[in-house]
């Protein structure tokens, strides 16, 4: 699509529009299925042009975009803000979007209403919860409102306060039961994937065999049926150093600190902006002009 097209074109499906469906032939062909994080418009166009897919507005834009501290903070309202502008962009991926701390927590009906909030208002496709066994009736309700819901199990970071900081999950044999009873409950009640977040590779690749859905990781080795990465970790555009999955696969940080000097120094040497990066007058009126100055 060219850019001088109107952005209402990106809300015209694509013929490759990816589906659940698409993410289960995957799985079954063993075709490794993409996923990336995308906060804003230009973020999600460029992901989606990439032909990755699956787009998830994650509620860790909380602390990559916003500065936050933890993912906890975030609310349903800036979650709605930043996934409407990603909606604007998304034409081919599958579009999830992250169900912030407290949206699923209380009353099945607020769960439920808040999901359907981002399906009307922001187009999600998808929404994304985390827990394991303890989700199951909430994501069989979500399932009969019509919303296809991804899981997410193992180091969820929503449960930081619990987990006593962003810790590799499942080392354990009573955890790792735990965590194949979570994935199979999770599958049972409807879910159309599931995340499976910083475990041991054997563990997930234990699941991910069990499973009849989708099993998208990160941190959790490579024999998940797919991969999901932050935006921000993929280009290096965050201000710590990164998890142990972090691989930094283009250097946009170092690129766009570059750039910053050259700016810097270009105001500074006068060299920005040129003549030809100035608007001039009509050569009447510049003649007027400096008549009237010289008068
Ligand atoms: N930029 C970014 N990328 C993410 O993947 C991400 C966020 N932010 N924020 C929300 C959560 C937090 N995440 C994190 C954050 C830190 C670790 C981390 O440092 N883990 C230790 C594990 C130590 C252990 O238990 O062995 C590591 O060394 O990788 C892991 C996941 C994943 N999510
Ligand atoms: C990293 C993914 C799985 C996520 O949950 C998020 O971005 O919030």
């Amino acid at each position: 699509m060219s850019v001088t097209q109107p952005r209402t074109a990106a809300r015209e499906p694509s013929a490759q529009k990816v589906t659940p469906q698409t993410l289960l032939d995957r799985k079954r062909s063993h075709q490794p299925i993409t996923a990336l994080t995308a906060y804003d418009y230009p973020s999600a166009r460029l992901v989606d042009e990439a032909g990755i897919d699956l787009i998830l507005v994650g509620d860790s834009l909380a602390m990559v975009a916003l500065g936050y501290d933890s993912t906890l903070p975030i609310t349903v309202d800036e979650m709605l803000h930043h996934a409407r502008a990603v909606r604007r962009a998304v034409r081919h991926a599958l579009l999830v979007v992250d169900m912030p701390f407290g949206s699923y927590h209380t009353t099945p009906e607020a769960a439920v209403a808040n999901a359907i909030r981002f399906v009307k208002e922001a187009g999600a496709e998808a929404v994304k919860i985390e827990g394991g066994a303890t989700r199951a009736s909430l994501i069989e309700q979500l399932t009969r409102a019509e919303i296809p819901v991804v899981g997410h199990i193992g180091l969820t970071p929503q449960s930081l306060n619990r987990m006593g900081g962003y810790k590799v999950q499942g080392r354990s044999i009573p955890a790792i039961e735990s965590l194949l009873a979570d994935a199979a409950a999770i599958e049972g009640a409807g879910a159309i994937a599931l995340v499976l977040e910083g475990i041991p590779r054997e563990v997930a690749a234990r699941i991910t065999a069990a499973a009849g859905i989708p099993v998208i990781g990160i941190g959790a080795g490579p024999d998940c049926d797919g991969q999901i990465l932050v935006f921000h970790d993929l280009f290096n555009l965050t201000f710590s150093p990164g998890a142990k999955f972090v691989r930094r696969f283009a250097d946009a940080g170092a690129l766009m600190r570059e750039g910053l000097q050259h700016f810097q120094s270009a105001v500074q040497d006068h060299s920005f902006p040129n003549d030809a990066e100035s608007y001039h007058l009509p050569i009447e009126v510049a003649e007027h002009l400096a008549e009237t100055i010289t008068r």
